[in-house]
């Protein structure tokens, strides 16, 4: 049953991911939180307080039978659960309270920051390069003599302290009541003292005590456990940030070899949820004429991306509208456009699957077959990811990131078969940057033989490569252009720009300048500024050879 029920909230919570847009996913109260494991804890959680009212119930029918028979028998009921009634309603615990626990003081903060630079793997390669250890050591020592003994103790051990002993002492009393008021009858009259009732008595006020102590504990978390639940059932109605249209794309009518063509106007931008109110596009206005090929340069922090954000869909205009083959974009299934558009950029990563399926996903509908492994073969070629997979031992079989291991020992395996078994199901392929650029790229190849894709947008997907392996790429999609409508982005645009059809040059959000390069170039403007600084970057270091 725990199986099922997790598998079942599984899926949800995957749906309840996947569904969402860019800009909505962006916004964290969106993203559903809770794990699968949580929704088995409600279950686990609503038996288990069953069992404990049960037990508390015939905990207190048995004081209120042992306490009939006797002189102030009420009083010894009440006695009896005074404690644990009393912690129940003053919550004097910290985590019964509502409470946020941060830090002021900047000495505490400042070791702690050192000592998650010196523990963290991230930081670990700038840490050793840099030769910081001795730095980090000094820094954490004098942010620490700073501090001059204050606490820095765990919050509810410092609540705890800061409670008046009073209260500590009158709690403890409350519980010991019900032994006072025996030793005080014994005293009084001694022939009505039994040993096993007292012992009886003790033991049920024990378990009294924890009964409602495990109740109030076990109701707060399936209280936080239902509303994640139910968050995540919120979260699946949650309404995407980008309108979603009704006309199918490509419709019946689009000529079957013909790219997308767009046309952007004035459509300005800044980004839902940030904190920078700039505008990341101002006012711009552009037509792509279907099949052809365009590239779009621009200094770092121009809009450059920020437009292919728009173009692809991920985000949506501030202001004014995009056209999709005559069309306002926003008319179409956001779902059909995406499935029309390849989109390569640096930040693709590899997925923890083999290598071979991280190529075949481009092409999620391809059937299982020889034609298939054809496919993947054919866009690994076109990606430049060949070699890459050639010396792989396991070629496209390779795993890339999964990690297998659930658990594991926490001393060393000694040599032998489990240690075997343990380096085999932990070995995983680690790729360079480039090594993953080309693999990705090998993706999007296999995407475009799907023969859906109409527009493909490349954005800087070449920044770990070495030039050749750049030229190579960007020479293989624009071989397989036949017809697609194709947008680049490079930093390294010299030889892309004289092929293109239409250059869009950006600066600070702005379209700048747009022709081919000839005109441009004739122009005098930004472009041909940019354009000089990289040809004298190479005709200065041909000068000097
Ligand atoms: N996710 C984001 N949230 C908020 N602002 C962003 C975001 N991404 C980019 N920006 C801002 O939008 C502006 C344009 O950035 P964009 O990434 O489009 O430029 P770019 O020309 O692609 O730069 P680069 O050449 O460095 O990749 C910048 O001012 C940037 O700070």
């Amino acid at each position: 049953m725990r199986t099922r029920i997790k598998l079942h909230f599984k899926k949800v919570i995957m749906r309840a991911h996947l569904c969402l847009d860019l800009p909505t996913y962006s916004n964290a109260a969106n993203r559903p939180n809770i794990k699968g494991s949580r929704t088995w804890n409600v279950f686990h959680d609503l038996v288990r307080s069953t069992a404990v009212v049960s037990s508390l119930l015939s905990h207190i029918a048995l004081i209120l039978e042992l306490a009939r028979g006797e002189r102030g028998g009420s009083f010894f009921s009440v006695i009896c659960v005074a404690k644990p009634i009393y912690m129940y309603i003053t919550k004097d615990d910290m985590w019964s309270n509502k409470f946020i626990a941060y830090a002021t003081s900047p000495n505490f903060l400042r070791s702690r920051d050192l000592l998650s630079l010196a523990i963290e793997q991230k930081y670990k390669q700038e840490v050793l390069s840099g030769s910081l250890e001795g730095y980090i050591i000094n820094e954490f020592d004098k942010a620490h003599t700073a501090l001059k003994g204050t606490s820095d103790e765990f919050p509810a051990e410092a609540y705890r302290a800061s409670r008046s002993p009073f209260v500590g002492i009158c709690t403890s009393l409350l519980g010991d009541l019900p032994l006072m008021y025996y030793a005080v009858n014994a005293i009084m009259s001694p022939e009505t003292l039994s040993i096993s009732a007292l012992a009886i008595h003790q033991q049920t006020v024990v378990s009294i005590h924890s009964a409602i102590t495990r109740i109030t504990q076990q109701g707060s978390s399936i209280n936080k456990n239902l509303n994640h639940i139910k968050s995540l059932y919120d979260g699946l109605n949650v309404r995407n940030s980008i309108p979603d249209g009704t006309f199918s794309y490509p419709d019946c009518e689009s000529p079957k070899k013909k790219g997308m063509a767009i046309s952007v106007r004035d459509v300005s931008f800044r980004y839902p949820g940030s904190s920078d109110t700039r505008f990341a596009l101002k006012n711009v206005s552009f037509d792509i004429p279907a099949s052809s090929l365009v590239v779009i340069v621009g200094a770092n922090g121009s809009g450059k991306s920020s437009l292919v954000n728009m173009l692809t869909r991920l985000h949506y205009p501030t202001s004014g509208t995009i056209l999709v083959d005559g069309k306002p974009m926003n008319e179409y299934r956001s779902r059909d456009l995406r499935r029309a558009v390849a989109l390569l950029t640096q930040d693709h990563v590899l997925f923890p699957v083999s290598v071979g399926e991280n190529i075949a996903i481009g092409d999620p509908d391809c059937e299982d077959g020889p034609e298939k492994m054809e496919h993947i073969q054919a866009a690994a070629r076109l990606g430049g990811a060949a070699e890459v997979i050639r010396k792989l031992d396991q070629g496209l079989e390779e795993m890339t990131e999964r990690e297998e291991t659930l658990c594991s020992s926490p001393f060393p395996l000694p040599p032998g078969p489990l240690k075997e078994i343990a380096e085999r199901v932990e070995r995983y392929t680690e790729f360079s940057g480039g090594e993953v650029q080309r693999l990705v790229a090998s993706r999007t190849f296999m995407r475009i033989s799907s023969g859906k894709v109409k527009l493909v947008v490349a954005d800087e997907p070449t920044s770990a490569m070495d030039p050749e392996g750049e030229y190579e790429l960007f020479e293989a999609l624009r071989k397989v252009q036949d017809g697609i409508t194709m947008i680049f982005i490079t930093h390294r645009f010299g030889h892309l720009t004289k092929h293109a059809d239409l250059i869009l040059c950006l600066k600070d959000g702005e379209l700048v300048e747009s022709g081919t390069h000839c005109e441009l170039i004739a122009r005098d403007g930004e472009y041909s500024k940019l354009y000089n600084i990289q040809a004298s970057a190479f005709t200065e270091v041909s000068s000097h050879l």
